[in-house]
């Protein structure tokens, strides 16, 4: 691949966020174009850094980007789901991390490579996979799910309002034919939606193909099923940064945060808190970081980024 252009949101900020270690051991759940990666790399000496993806362009990249470091044996790339993170890792002999980064969503050139199917702007085979090897894909979803899968995944994924019109509608036109492309899927939304709506709240495709887009991928239950993980993994002291750039991930990252880093609810009487029932974690910061109004400007994709990160401190 000679192409691969991938502007990392927030890159500073997360890195400085992890507090690296030279010798310490790191895991960065998304490389994608290797915008994060590299920057810890660059940081460690006789440290390991541990590159998930699922997506093999973004590994085969990679192994010509981060060659330098590659030929040190300061990166190990696996080539998998984040969802397999601890065990994974185990493979490598490593059970306890110095800190981890997840950049979520989709790369620049996923979204930019027409044939990959990600884009209603772009005319394609219906696909949307992040990994090749995937059976599931976004044409099955559309051609074959029942009304009532479509339905849920378009007011749950999408916050669609009309999704049960929209579901309809598909289901009456893939029962003349098969809907094959992008541009089909789009041009049936948008029919779908009453007229007065279509002129508000943006193109309605959009919500329809992030909707399918976290179905085909399962995104939201690999994140939460990778959190978990990254947080059993994390050394005392170890920091888990996490990028999102929609509400659904955001919330069950704060919602998951939130768990950890609060004392569950004791009976009224206690006179102290058991020393058992401390929190594992502290957030670090309040509020989620947020790109800063330069980067907003100079990278559109930016815009809707949070950087939220927690710290083991027991
Ligand atoms: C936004 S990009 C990461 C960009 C990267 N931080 C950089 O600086 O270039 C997200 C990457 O994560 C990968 N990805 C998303 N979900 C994944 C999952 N569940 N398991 C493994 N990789 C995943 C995608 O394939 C994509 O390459």
């Amino acid at each position: 691949m000679t192409e691969f252009k991938h502007e990392t949101v927030l890159l500073h900020e997360a890195v400085a966020e992890l507090h690296v270690q030279p010798a310490g051991l790191y895991v960065d759940c998304t490389l994608g174009g290797g915008g994060h990666s590299a920057l810890i790399l660059s940081e460690l000496t006789t440290g390991h850094l541990y590159a998930f993806d699922q997506d093999q362009t973004a590994i085969t990249y990679n192994e010509q980007h981060l060659q330098p470091f590659l030929r040190q044996q300061k990166v190990t790339f696996i080539h998998d789901n984040f969802r397999n993170l601890q065990s994974d890792l185990a493979e490598q002999g490593v059970s306890t991390v110095d800190g981890i980064v997840y950049d979520l969503g989709v790369s620049s050139p996923q979204f930019d490579d027409a044939k990959r199917g990600f884009s209603y702007q772009r005319d394609a085979r219906l696909d949307m996979r992040m990994d090749q090897r995937q059976a599931l894909d976004a044409y099955q979803v559309v051609n074959q799910w029942p009304y009532e899968d479509l339905v849920r995944i378009f007011f749950r994924y999408g916050e669609e309002k009309f999704s049960k019109q929209i579901a309809r509608k598909i289901e009456r036109e893939r029962q003349e034919q098969p809907i094959e492309t992008t541009t089909e899927l789009a041009e049936i939304v948008k029919a779908a939606i009453p007229a007065a709506a279509r002129r508000h709240g943006g193109n309605p495709a959009k919500r329809v193909f992030q909707a399918i887009r976290i179905a085909v991928n399962d995104e939201l239950g690999a994140l939460e099923a990778s959190l978990e993980q990254a947080l059993n993994l994390l050394k005392p002291h170890g920091r888990l940064a996490v990028i999102t750039f929609q509400s659904l991930e955001d919330r069950l990252v704060k919602r998951m945060f939130k768990e950890q880093t609060t004392i569950p609810d004791l009976p009224p009487n206690l006179p102290v808190i058991p020393p058992e029932l401390e929190p594992h974690f502290k957030m670090v910061q309040k509020k989620p970081i947020l790109p800063s109004a330069a980067e907003q400007t100079e990278n559109h994709r930016s815009h809707s980024a949070k950087l939220r990160i927690i710290e083991r401190i027991r």
